[in-house]
């Protein structure tokens, strides 16, 4: 058997890991030829792809990024492709001999696993993202090691912004999701956490802000690039669309700092964490998920397990079938919400 791998959107930590994890268990154990294609979807439209074996993955595990790259370019021009374009990837896949495929990625990723295995293309999911927004799975790959940057860029700006009185607000990634907020919020013990399922008013923000004050306190702010005030009209974004043409998400912290230091007269200042927290080595968790997770992928593959995601459930890592894991954004429910809003103010 000959299967391609390839990931799209995001980099996340742990993506190495994974294609280790599934090049020991595919062509040691199961005898597969496996190869990897460059960037995504490019590497595959453009014939630019890797043979995958032992030594191509030698010594990756701990790496962050990701050897093959990783992009958004979609496999069609536009929506779910036409005739002529699933005729194309078919043909594409005949050229390089592919049985079918492993996709790492996150739940635009999935949806497109599930595009392919719709339409009786071989597909199996491998699924990571910071964003942690993916149904089928407790918790995907690059989710923990974003958490633990963001938790010490809290610590760190807690111990500057007591020094100087000041409120620090930290934006974090997330999209549409506020799982990185929410978790680092609550590990770094902040007094404000503001995440895209739950909109707040600047109101009851600065007066939160103003207790934490009255208690002593300077207050650390986190906030997720998603969050909404109250009645506001969707996302702050920055200027230009991403790789498949979305507004780019950023720039709440810097809309909210002065909000809230007109509001309460405390100085206020915004940190926008970025690429930081998608960068460098995966933790040890995330490391032992995402080899698990490869491993997983390289036995459904083998067990003609075809249209399903490898997904964590408690201690296992389980198949689901790819329809259970797409089609709805896996957003914070309302009791974590109200756990993390025990310290707020
Ligand atoms: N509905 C869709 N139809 C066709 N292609 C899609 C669809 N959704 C996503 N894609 C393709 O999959 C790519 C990856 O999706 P996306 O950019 O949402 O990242 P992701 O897999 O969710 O990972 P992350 O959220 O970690 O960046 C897109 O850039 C696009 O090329
Ligand atoms: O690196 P890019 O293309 O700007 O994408 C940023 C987006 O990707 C993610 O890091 C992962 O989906 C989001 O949290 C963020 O909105
Ligand atoms: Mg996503």
């Amino acid at each position: 058997m000959r299967i391609g791998v390839l990931c799209s959107g995001g980099d996340s930590p742990g993506m190495n890991a994974a294609i280790r994890g599934a090049v020991l268990r595919g062509v040691e154990v199961h005898g597969f030829e496996m190869v990897g294609f460059m960037d995504g979807w490019r590497g595959f439209h453009e014939a630019d792809l890797v043979p995958l074996d032992r030594s191509a993955v030698r010594g990756i595990s701990p790496l962050g990024g990701v050897i093959l790259g990783t992009s958004r370019v979609p496999p069609f021009a536009s929506g779910d492709g036409d005739a002529a374009e699933w005729q194309a990837i078919r043909a594409r896949m005949a050229e390089y001999r592919l049985d079918g495929f492993l996709l790492i990625g996150g739940n635009g990723t999935q949806t497109v696993a599930k595009l392919l295995t719709d339409a009786g293309i071989r597909a199996i999911g491998l699924p990571k993202t910071i964003d942690n927004d993916l149904g089928g799975t407790d918790y995907t790959f690059g989710f923990d090691t974003a958490v633990s940057i963001a938790s010490e860029a809290i610590d760190r700006l807690r111990t500057t912004g007591e020094s100087h009185s000041r409120c620090m607000v930290l934006e974090v990634m997330g999209r549409n999701a506020g799982w990185i907020a929410l978790h680092a919020g609550m590990a770094g013990g902040a007094q404000v956490t503001l995440i895209p399922e739950h909109p707040e008013s600047i109101e009851q923000i600065s007066e939160w802000v103003l207790s934490v004050r009255d208690r002593g306190r300077s207050s650390l702010v986190v906030v997720a690039e998603g969050f909404t005030l109250e009645g506001a009209d969707g996302e702050v974004t920055r200027e230009g669309l991403d790789g498949f043409g979305r507004p780019r998400l950023g720039g709440v912290a810097e809309m909210l700092a002065p909000l809230i230091e007109e509001r309460t007269g405390i100085e206020t200042r915004a940190t926008v964490l970025g690429h930081v927290q998608r960068g460098g080595s995966p933790t040890a968790f995330d490391r032992v998920l995402a080899t698990r997770t490869g491993i997983a992928a390289a036995d459904a593959a083998h067990a003609g397990r075809w249209g399903t995601m490898a997904g964590l459930h408690g201690d296992r890592i389980d198949l689901v079938p790819l329809h259970e894991a797409v089609g709805r954004l896996k957003t914070v429910p309302d009791a974590r919400y109200e756990e993390v809003r025990l310290n707020f103010g």
